[in-house]
């Protein structure tokens, strides 16, 4: 499998932490006797197949809980049918939950009406979809322009920052353009740049990538990595693709038949799958390229933490290979002038096989 991972450093200071949403106990059940599903565990324990047999429910999402950290780009994965858009529709009742709570910046979103939830979906939740909705008869500018619209901006303004975010997203030149003047991966980012000239707090991307070709696809992949370094925006991204996951985010919520069976950074869900399933999904993954020397190294010797190549603790056992090839002795894992510990060929080469112990360095 062909993936680079960039090496990213988590949000810190105010970001580290705070959660945007607050999800507990979630269900979502469809069929006619939805509501006995969550409140009888005996139920809720059913495999779908036989919830399906016994009640003639689907439990979509079933006893789901996560924080979506102010910030964070936290991805929903899993393959087809495993509730991912479910759960994501429920943040912000697109689709009305079954049970359990979910909160934004502390606020119940379950107790709010009809005002209140348009708020939440144009400016503080805003959906992208795989197909945009764009509006073919109109220019790349009004498109842009047209969610400040609905929300009542004035013509001037609504323009001026249409045209900002037309730039951000690399169709300077574009802006009289309509549609189907463009390709595909164009029109995404006229999406895109709609999403985000509505400020939203959050953006949720529901596999927004999944129709481009490959290559159109990584340009975007780079692009949401871009715009999320550049504005620290809290984005949920829902994804089947692993290594569109792995490269995206922060977070990667792992999803099997309605439950998140692995909640962790890439690292964590690569480095060590929390059972058999996750195990199988990251098999081909190549684990260098996602582990980084903090996992990796042991503790140093005086005389190896006094010499040899320098990495930071987030460095990839990829990068570190390199050093060590180069110089032809271990590199140090460096925390400003302190050394925490060293990787040495030995422990690089059990990374790549999938051997090492990961318990890293005091
Ligand atoms: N309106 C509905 N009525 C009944 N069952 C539904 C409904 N919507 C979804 N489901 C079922 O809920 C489960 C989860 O569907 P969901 O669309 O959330 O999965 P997904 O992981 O997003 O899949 P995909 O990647 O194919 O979009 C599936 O078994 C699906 O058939």
């Amino acid at each position: 499998m062909a993936l680079t991972v960039p090496t990213r450093k988590p949000p810190t200071g105010d970001l580290a932490g705070t959660p945007v949403f607050r999800v507990e106990g979630l269900w979502k059940v469809f069929g006619a006797k939805a509501d006995r599903v969550p409140a009888e565990p005996e139920l809720g324990s059913l495999t779908p197949a036989e919830l399906r047999e016994r009640t003639g429910c689907t439990a979509a999402v079933r006893d789901v809980g996560f924080d979506v950290r102010k910030g964070e780009v936290f991805v929903v994965m899993g393959l087809s049918g495993s509730g991912k858009s479910t759960l994501v529709r429920c943040l912000t009742r697109l689709i009305e939950p079954t049970a359990g709570s979910i909160a934004i910046d502390g606020e119940d979103v379950r107790a709010m009406d009809k005002a209140r939830l348009r708020e939440l979906r144009r400016h503080r939740a805003a959906m992208v979809f795989q197909h945009f909705g764009l509006l073919p008869h109109r220019t790349v500018l009004d498109n842009v322009a047209y969610g400040l619209e609905i929300q009542g901006v004035g013509k001037a303004e609504r323009r001026e920052r249409a045209a900002e975010f037309v730039t951000k997203v690399g169709l300077e030149g574009m802006e009289q353009r309509r549609p189907a003047q463009l390709s595909g991966g164009q029109r995404q980012r006229v999406g895109l740049a709609r999403a985000l000239a509505v400020d939203p707090e959050v953006l949720l991307f529901d596999e927004p990538f999944s129709a481009l070709d490959p290559l159109i696809r990584r340009d975007m992949q780079e692009e949401v990595v871009r715009l999320h370094r550049e504005e620290s925006r809290t984005m949920v991204f829902i994804t089947h693709d692993l290594g569109e996951a792995l490269k995206l985010g922060d977070r990667i919520a792992l999803m099997r038949d309605g439950r998140i069976v692995q909640l962790g950074t890439p690292e964590e869900i690569v480095g060590s799958p929390a059972d058999d399933y996750v195990r199988d999904f990251v098999r081909d993954v190549p684990r260098e390229q996602v582990i980084t020397v903090r996992a990796a190294m042991r503790a140093a010797s005086a005389e190896e933490a006094a010499k040899g190549p320098a990495l930071s603790p987030d460095a990839t056992v990829s990068e570190a290979i390199e050093a060590v090839a180069r110089t032809g002795s271990p590199a140090r894992v460096m925390d400003g002038g302190r050394c925490l510990g060293v990787v040495d060929h030995e422990r690089l080469l059990a990374v790549v096989a999938g051997t090492e112990h990961g318990e890293g360095a005091a």
